[in-house]
């Protein structure tokens, strides 16, 4: 059975979200998004807390459902359809604030699990990609330790380079940095913009890392109460924000 890709699928943004809504119960939390990112692309959404970044980013690859709206990735439907959502999953790679690794397995464990079982990878092939993604996040000593044994900002690198391996057209990044002793920050934001620079990876991330934000992203986008207020350059997002609520949002964080 075919899944319905809509005729101009190789020149349509990689991600669109149009009109989409959701609630929780009565809580309106998005509130009529239209999103685009095109290919390659890295924006960086903001925000107050509670704003709704994490239901946005969660609901372009299903780990939130949005109950309005379409959301396309790479011109396929979002919904709960099983090959849509492989078509999804196969093209977006997510990095939470958690790591989300598995304890009792080790690092490299945690890198082919997904690649043998998702995308049927044989195992010599899944171990000679997790070794090489680990390589490009620096990490490549930690392949046979267990994440207990690792800090917040290895277990981060690790974590990405687990999304790297299974080749994502899209990276959602949720905060990634919001767990991590200040120390490690920098680690991690390095290791991201060096993969902006080196790869043709998109990106979308979470984070109120504004110097992250002016030197990686191609657009900043605001959101308050579900809606996004803003979408800019961050050139003009940070010297002359064009919505007030921007300005003192960025107020608050910056002084
Ligand atoms: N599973 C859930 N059930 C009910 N309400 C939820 C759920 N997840 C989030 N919310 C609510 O939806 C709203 C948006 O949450 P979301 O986590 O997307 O915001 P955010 O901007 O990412 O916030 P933060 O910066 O604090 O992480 C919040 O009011 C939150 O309390």
């Amino acid at each position: 059975m075919a899944i319905e890709t809509s005729p101009q699928a190789s020149s349509a943004p990689l991600v669109r979200m149009h009109g989409v809504h959701k609630w929780y119960g009565p809580h309106h939390v998005l509130v009529d998004i239209d999103l685009e990112l095109a290919r390659g692309e890295r924006i960086v959404v903001c925000g107050p807390s509670g704003s709704g970044k994490s239901t946005l980013i969660r609901c372009i690859n299903r780990l939130e459902a949005h109950q309005q709206g379409v959301i396309e990735v790479d011109g396929v439907e979002v919904n709960d359809r099983r090959r849509n959502l492989q078509h999804v999953r196969h093209r977006v790679g997510m990095v939470f604030q958690q790591f989300n690794l598995f304890p009792h397995l080790s690092v490299l464990e945690n890198l082919t699990l997904g690649q043998i079982w998702a995308l049927r990878r044989a195992a010599p092939e899944a171990r000679a990609r997790a070794h090489a993604a680990l390589q490009r996040v620096h990490v490549a000593a930690l392949a046979d330790k267990y994440p207990a044994r690792l800090s917040g900002g290895q277990q981060q690198r690790v974590a990405i380079a687990r999304a790297l391996c299974l080749d994502p057209q899209v990276l959602l990044l949720d905060e990634p940095t919001s767990a991590l002793d200040p120390e490690m920050v920098k680690e991690v934001l390095d290791v991201i913009t060096e993969l902006a620079a080196q790869s043709g990876v998109a990106m979308l991330c979470v984070t109120h890392e504004m110097g992250f934000a002016r030197r990686v992203a191609d657009r900043v986008v605001f959101m308050d109460h579900g809606r996004i207020v803003e979408t800019n350059t961050p050139e003009q997002f940070f010297q002359a924000p064009s919505s007030p609520r921007a300005r003192e949002f960025l107020e608050q964080i910056l002084h």
